[in-house]
């Protein structure tokens, strides 16, 4: 039995392209890889619009899916203020709740909350060693100023790829209406992404489902693409 979504030439245009660029990621060389992670991070870690950012959410890299690596980024927003030269920021990691596109946010504050699931990437309990339950980024009484999203391809023109799951565009699309309802600045959207990863726009097939970035960095540093990356980066 065919799918009906088997037809669909976006559906299968998507496909094409994560094929050729999980390829692609695969034959990247190992050391160039590395160099790449540590330019990016470093251009993240140095940027005014992280080092001011209070509330963000961001991934936990996985080196089996070749994502851009998050590491350095992570243990910098959870190291102890005083011993960094930065102010303490509340960190939000995904969580997948089901196969359905859902994905929720949780706090974490040590990289001892998370452990790895199915996929093998490294997530947050839900509940944590005290026997609390983390506090949901969709509960908290504060916005979150920054979300750094992870991603198989994008263009200039903000249109992402991401690995099919449709976790962060139901994520966003909920987030950006929950931000609307309590009349809070929008998160800006910052995707990280190697060299490679950045296509001619055209490329990408997108639907009303798929939600652009603001901007990306890569090693080359940041592309601004939205009025709000104009004015906020
Ligand atoms: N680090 C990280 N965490 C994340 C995401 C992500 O992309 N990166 N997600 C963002 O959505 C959600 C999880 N979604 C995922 C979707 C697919 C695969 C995956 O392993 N895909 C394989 C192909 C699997 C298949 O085709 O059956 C792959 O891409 O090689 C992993 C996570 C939430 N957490
Ligand atoms: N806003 C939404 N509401 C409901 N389902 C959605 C939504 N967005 C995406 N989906 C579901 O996710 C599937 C995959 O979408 P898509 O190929 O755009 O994912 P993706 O952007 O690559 O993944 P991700 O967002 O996890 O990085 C869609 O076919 C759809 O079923």
């Amino acid at each position: 039995m065919q799918n009906a979504s088997d037809l669909d030439p976006i559906v299968q245009q998507k496909h094409a392209l994560r094929s050729k660029v999980r390829k692609d990621l695969k034959a990247m060389i190992p050391e160039q890889r590395s160099e790449q992670d540590i330019a990016i991070q470093n251009i993240v870690l140095e940027a005014p619009w992280f080092k001011s950012s209070t509330r963000l959410c961001a991934y936990i890299s996985c080196d089996a899916l070749r994502e851009v690596d998050t590491s350095k980024i992570l243990s910098a927003v959870l190291s102890d203020p005083n011993t960094e030269c930065q102010t303490k920021k509340k960190l939000y990691v995904p969580w997948v709740e089901d196969k359905n596109s859902h994905m929720r946010m949780f706090n974490i504050s040590s990289l001892e909350d998370l452990i790895a699931n199915s996929m093998n990437i490294l997530e947050p309990t839900p509940v944590d060693a005290h026997g609390n339950q983390r506090e949901d980024v969709m509960q908290a009484s504060d916005p979150v100023d920054l979300i750094l999203l992870p991603g198989l391809a994008f263009d200039r023109s903000g249109q992402r790829l991401g690995r099919g799951g449709g976790y962060y565009d139901l994520f966003l699309k909920k987030y950006q209406e929950l931000a609307a309802d309590q009349k809070w600045k929008q998160p800006l959207l910052v995707a990280l992404a190697y060299s490679l990863q950045i296509m001619v726009e055209g490329v990408i097939s997108v639907t009303s489902n798929d939600m652009p970035v603001d901007a990306l960095v890569s090693p080359d540093g940041v592309i601004r693409i939205s009025p709000a990356a104009f004015e906020r980066m």
